[in-house]
C-alpha cells in the first residue's frame, strides 16, 4: 500500500510533513494565524470592501513600520556571527527598501493618492509597541531577534498564498496588486529561507534561549493582529 503524504492545504501555516523549531511554533500558534487571517481588516482586503481611509491609515503606518523593520536588520548585522549572515541581512534589506513598497504603491493607486499623501509622522501606539518589541529582541541573541522578525513575512505570505489558492486573484480585484505581491513565489522562497535559518539557530540554542525565542515569536504574531486592529480602528495617540 502506498503511503499518503498530507500536503499543506494552506489553511494552516505548517504542512503535516514539516518538522523543526519553526514548524513547532507554526503548529502551536496556528490559532493566532487564524485570528490574523479572519481579522476584518484582512477580510476587507479579500472581498475588496475595505474603506479607503483604513487602507490609507495602514499604508502610512506600514511605511513607518517597515523602516523600523529595516533598522532591526541593522541589529541583525551587529549580531551576525559571520559574513554569510551579514550577506543575508544585507540582501534582505535590499528587498525591504526597494521592493516591498510595491505593495503599498498598489494600494495607493487604488485609493487615487500618491505615496507621499499617505505618509505619516508618527507610529500609532499599537504599531510602536510592535516596533519596540522587535527592537528589544535585537538586544538579546540572534535567535531571539530572528524569532521576533519571522511573523512579519510569515503571516502575510501565508495569508496571501492561502487566499490565492482559495480564490485565484482576478485582474479586476480592487487590491490585486497587494495580494499578488505577497503571493508571489519569490516571497514563499524568501520565507522558506528565513525559517530554515531560524531552525538552524534554534538547533544550536539551549532551552532558556529557545523559550525566549518562542515568546518573541508568539508576541510578534499577536502584534500582527493588533496591527490590523490599529488600521481598522484608525488608531492614533
Ligand atoms: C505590520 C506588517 N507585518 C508584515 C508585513 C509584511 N512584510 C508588513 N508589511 N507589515
Amino acid at each position: 500500500m502506498t503511503a499518503v503524504t498530507l500536503e499543506n492545504d494552506q489553511t494552516t501555516p505548517v504542512a503535516a510533513s514539516e518538522s523543526g523549531f519553526t514548524a513547532e511554533l507554526g503548529r502551536r500558534y496556528a490559532h493566532l494565524f487564524e485570528d490574523f487571517y479572519q481579522h476584518p481588516f484582512l477580510s476587507g482586503l479579500r472581498d475588496g470592501t475595505l474603506a479607503p481611509e483604513k487602507v490609507q491609515h495602514y499604508v502610512g503606518q506600514d511605511h513607518q513600520y517597515l523602516s523600523a523593520y529595516v533598522r532591526c536588520y541593522g541589529l541583525g548585522l551587529t549580531l551576525a556571527p559571520d559574513r554569510e549572515w551579514m550577506r543575508y541581512f544585507h540582501e534582505r534589506t535590499g528587498f525591504l527598501l526597494d521592493d516591498e513598497s510595491e505593495a503599498h504603491l498598489a494600494l495607493c493607486a487604488r485609493l487615487g493618492v500618491t505615496y507621499e499623501d499617505a505618509q505619516v509622522e508618527r507610529l500609532a501606539p499599537s504599531a510602536k509597541a510592535y516596533v519596540d518589541h522587535m527592537m528589544e529582541a535585537g538586544r538579546d541573541t540572534l535567535g531571539t531577534l530572528l524569532a521576533a522578525l519571522l511573523p512579519c513575512p510569515w503571516t502575510y505570505i501565508w495569508a496571501a498564498d492561502r487566499y490565492a489558492h482559495a480564490e485565484p486573484i482576478q485582474d479586476d480585484h480592487p487590491f490585486a496588486g497587494w495580494w499578488r505581491f505577497y503571493a508571489d513565489d519569490s516571497c514563499l522562497q524568501m520565507l522558506e529561507e528565513m525559517r530554515a535559518k531560524l531552525d538552524a539557530v534554534a538547533a544550536q540554542a539551549g532551552p532558556e534561549e529557545r523559550a525566549r525565542m518562542e515568546l518573541a515569536f508568539e508576541l510578534s504574531v499577536r502584534h500582527e493582529i493588533r496591527f490590523w486592529q490599529m488600521a481598522w480602528s484608525l488608531e492614533t495617540w
